[in-house]
């Protein structure tokens, strides 16, 4: 049975406003918001820290095996929010937002979040060097990956609404394929 609403991936360098938007997505929509970060945390699927990088060593096999069975794939509307994407089953995800911010304005927010030091170089590194972009673009088709800016005020509104639009399209152009 093909699902009734879309899932949505946000994706981007830790800082661009993941959260931001995808809260203010889930409840507009009414989607559910998937912190990846916090259910790795939560239900201890990772390997301990990475200590130099302070983040956490993730056991992916853990982390999809616990997605899956909350029904992820079938149920859709859910906005999967992570600094990665490419371990997602492509066969789940009908949209990938990989956010980007400039990068003086990242590492105001990154510096003001405490990165220091190495942390701070390589996410600083992985912004400019549009990584997860990469990422994205490598591990799904082209038309469901979209790169939106997410450095001023205003941004986080006009991306909002433009997702809303997208999530209005997917539903009229799946309608009654729930049903096949
Ligand atoms: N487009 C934006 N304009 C202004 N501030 C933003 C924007 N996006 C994020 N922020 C701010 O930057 C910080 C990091 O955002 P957050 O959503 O936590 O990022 P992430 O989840 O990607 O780590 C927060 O203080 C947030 O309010």
């Amino acid at each position: 049975m093909a699902r009734q609403n879309p899932n949505i991936v946000i994706t981007g360098t830790p800082g661009v406003g993941k959260t931001t938007h995808a809260e203010q997505l889930a409840r507009n929509l009414g989607f559910t918001h998937v912190s990846v970060n916090q259910i790795v945390k939560d239900e201890g699927f990772h390997e301990g820290r990475d200590e130099e990088l302070g983040s956490w060593v993730v056991d992916e096999d853990k982390l999809l095996d616990h997605l899956e069975a909350t029904g992820i794939s079938e149920k859709g509307g859910n906005i999967l929010d992570w600094h990665a994407c490419e371990l997602f089953p492509e066969r789940w995800i009908d949209l990938v937002i990989v956010l980007r911010c400039d990068s003086t304005v990242l590492y105001d927010r990154l510096t003001a979040r405490g990165y220091k030091g190495k942390k701070l170089e390589e996410n600083m590194d992985s912004e400019i060097m549009q990584v997860l972009l990469d990422e994205a673009r490598e591990s799904y088709k082209e038309e469901i990956v979209v790169e939106l800016q997410s450095s001023g005020d205003g941004d986080v509104d006009g991306n909002v609404e433009r997702i809303e639009q997208w999530v209005e399209q997917w539903r009229k152009d799946n309608e009654g394929k729930s049903e096949e």
